[in-house]
């Protein structure tokens, strides 16, 4: 069964109500001009078709011209008013349809950005959203189909009572007592037959719809992994840079091709095929009922245009109501019946900005505190989502304020994964942190995040101006930007720069931007961080990147950088952690050894004395090496 089988036609109404919820909140104004538009198109084309049936009847009885100079006055200028309004309406909602799918990437990356990160991580997610915009482009279904769909029941809604009250008169029509025909075209049931042919074959063309659309959500399920490689390859081909050296270099262009034409274009065919081979079937089957229907209705109509029953002016008013009555029924089941199906699509939505966002719980704001700011960890233990390995054992450990702690050990050892979660970006699974003695998730994210100025090991600069990067701002005071670019050594660099710190960072926006090296994009991290000026700073790894001697510069100004702030420092380089009080040493996710960096080299068969020994003797084994 079918998810659309599966749901009561309550929960598929509450579905729609939300639906256009979003799709207001999206797009404001969208359904109402949209739904204008409907009204609109349903009206116009019976204005000739009423209007020419009293014409034709005018022309035949009294030919009064005043008359008939009025009436097509009123057809020509009705039309014509109405139809200038429509277009004006149409155009209104063209520009708002085009912006409909950036606007909805855009709600989605919201809630992409309040999302907690572990969930942001989770392959599946990442399909998930993958599906929703393939599914708004590749198969129409989505919020947006609801608008659309929406469209076309007020419209067909509105056919359907304008035609029923046009035809009306030639669906029930007989002959006049007396006027001595009985034949089988004045019977009722002669209507009712035609009625029922054409309810027959609307029930058909709605299962018709109905299982097409369920086979096409069924295909399309696998276009977004399908087109979830295909970019991914383009990018790594084609677009990224940084890859575009590996592909030359390894020549990896063969093993791409055969991947994208195994996993990306090969399936891909396999969808576009089935759903074109869907369409067909689908719109050969309407295309036979509606000239079915047609016929029908002008056997009725010619036999009762015959037979006297109706004038000839209403032949042609008759047959086009009749007509458009039924193929605005044939649209408006069609479109209840799609409405539902397209539920399936707003499912995988729904299900998206549904997810839970824990790490956004924490409502306290924390107090200012004059005396600083004590970080501690409290048996912590955390394994990556997916992952059976322990990240962190039982991890504890105090920062007191105004200290600076360094965190050293080997390549997986747990550093990184500490700091991302002190940041909140993941979760522990045993035990707790806590920033001044209270839980830190109790906080509001903003306003704890708020407190830390982060360097991470792979930063990312954005490609604006060198300015923006740094105060993360459009608006940002000059004076204060110089001199954290200062700090982090790398002002006398801007300052060639013929835009200083308005020029953009990267090509790929201005074809003057500036394309940094890794340590000079480093130092420009730094000063991000800097910049921010927060009381607690946290750098991992932050002169990986850096030359000897802008290493070096950067550390002799630490001092003046942290001034009384608490620091955590992650580094490989030992001799630069020599300016922290401490030094906790990691090993395989527990913290092995702490203390100052004399006494933990003291200890000389610790772990530190043996990171210690291993990188002085690479320096004397160098040294000897380089004589
Ligand atoms: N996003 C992730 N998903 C699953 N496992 C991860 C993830 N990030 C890190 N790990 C694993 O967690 C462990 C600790 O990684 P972490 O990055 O904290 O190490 P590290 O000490 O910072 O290493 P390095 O010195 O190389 O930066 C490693 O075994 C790593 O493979």
């Amino acid at each position: 069964m079918s998810d659309a089988d599966r749901r009561s036609f309550g929960k598929d109404l509450q579905m729609i109500k939300r639906g256009c919820t979003l799709a207001r909140q999206i797009s404001p104004g969208l359904m109402e001009l949209t739904l204008v538009k409907s009204v609109l198109n349903a009206i116009i084309p019976f204005v000739s078709i009423y209007m020419l049936a009293v014409i034709i009847d005018e022309l035949l009885g009294e030919r009064n011209l005043k008359l008939l100079a009025f009436y097509v006055g009123v057809t020509v200028g009705g039309t014509f008013l109405m139809s200038v309004l429509a277009e004006w309406v149409s155009k209104k909602v063209s520009i708002q349809n085009g912006m409909f799918e950036a606007r909805l990437q855009h709600f989605l990356n919201d809630k992409n950005l309040t999302m907690d990160f572990t969930r942001l991580e989770d392959p599946k997610n990442t399909e998930l959203r993958e599906k929703i915009m393939g599914n708004m482009y590749a198969a129409g279904g989505g919020v947006h189909a609801i608008v659309e769909q929406i469209a076309t029941i007020v419209e067909s809604s509105f056919s359907v009572i304008v035609a029923v009250a046009i035809s009306f008169g030639a669906l029930t029509a007989t002959a006049a007592a007396g006027s001595g025909r009985i034949g089988v075209e004045n019977s009722v049931w002669f209507s009712l037959l035609l009625i029922a042919a054409i309810v027959i074959c609307i029930a058909q063309t709605v299962r018709n719809s109905r299982s097409a659309k369920k086979k096409e959500f069924e295909l399309f399920q696998n276009g977004a992994r399908i087109n979830g490689y295909i970019g991914y390859y383009n990018h790594f081909y084609l677009e990224d840079d940084q890859a575009g050296k590996d592909v030359r270099i390894f020549d990896q262009r063969q093993l791409i091709v055969d991947e994208v034409l195994a996993k990306g274009r090969l399936p891909w065919l396999h969808v576009v095929n089935g759903t074109y081979r869907l369409n067909q079937k689908y719109l050969s089957f309407n295309s036979a009922i509606s000239a079915l229907i047609g016929g029908l209705i002008y056997i009725f109509i010619g036999l009762k245009a015959l037979s006297g029953t109706i004038s000839i002016g209403s032949v042609t008013q008759s047959y086009a109501a009749i007509f458009r009555l039924v193929s605005a029924a044939g649209h408006l089941s069609v479109s209840l019946s799609k409405i539902r199906s397209n539920n399936n699509y707003v499912e995988l939505l729904y299900e998206f900005i549904d997810m839970p966002s824990e790490n956004h719980e924490g409502t306290e704001i924390p107090a200012r505190s004059e005396a600083g700011w004590e970080i501690e960890f409290h048996n912590v233990s955390f394994r990556y989502p997916a992952s059976e390995q322990y990240a962190l054992h039982n991890l504890s450990l105090k920062l007191s304020p105004s200290s600076r702690t360094a965190i050293v050990g080997m390549n997986g050892s747990g550093k990184s994964t500490m700091i991302k979660l002190l940041c909140r970006l993941y979760s522990p699974e045993s035990g707790y942190i806590t920033l001044n003695g209270k839980d830190i998730t109790k906080f509001e994210y903003k306003a704890y995040l708020s407190l830390f100025s982060v360097v991470f090991q792979d930063f990312q600069l954005l490609a604006f101006p060198i300015g923006q990067n740094v105060a993360v701002s459009k608006d940002y005071e000059e004076e204060n930007v110089w001199r954290s670019l200062q700090k982090a050594g790398i002002a006398d660099r801007i300052r060639e720069l013929p835009l200083g710190t308005k020029q953009s960072i990267y090509k790929n926006f201005e074809e003057d931007g500036v394309d940094l090296s890794g340590g000079e994009s480093q130092k420009i991290a730094l000063a991000r961080a800097i910049y921010k000026d927060a009381p607690i700073v946290v750098l991992d790894e932050p002169t990986a990147a850096l030359d000897p001697v802008s290493e070096y510069e950067v550390y002799s100004r630490f001092n003046e950088m942290i001034g009384g702030k608490t620091a955590l420092f992650v580094s490989h380089r030992l001799s630069s952690c020599r300016f922290c009080d401490r030094i906790a040493v990691f090993h395989d996710g527990r913290i092995v050894q702490f203390g100052t960096h004399s006494e933990l080299l003291q200890i000389s068969n610790g772990k530190y004395a043996e990171l210690w020994n291993a990188q002085a003797q690479y320096y004397t084994e160098k040294a000897r090496f380089d004589r």
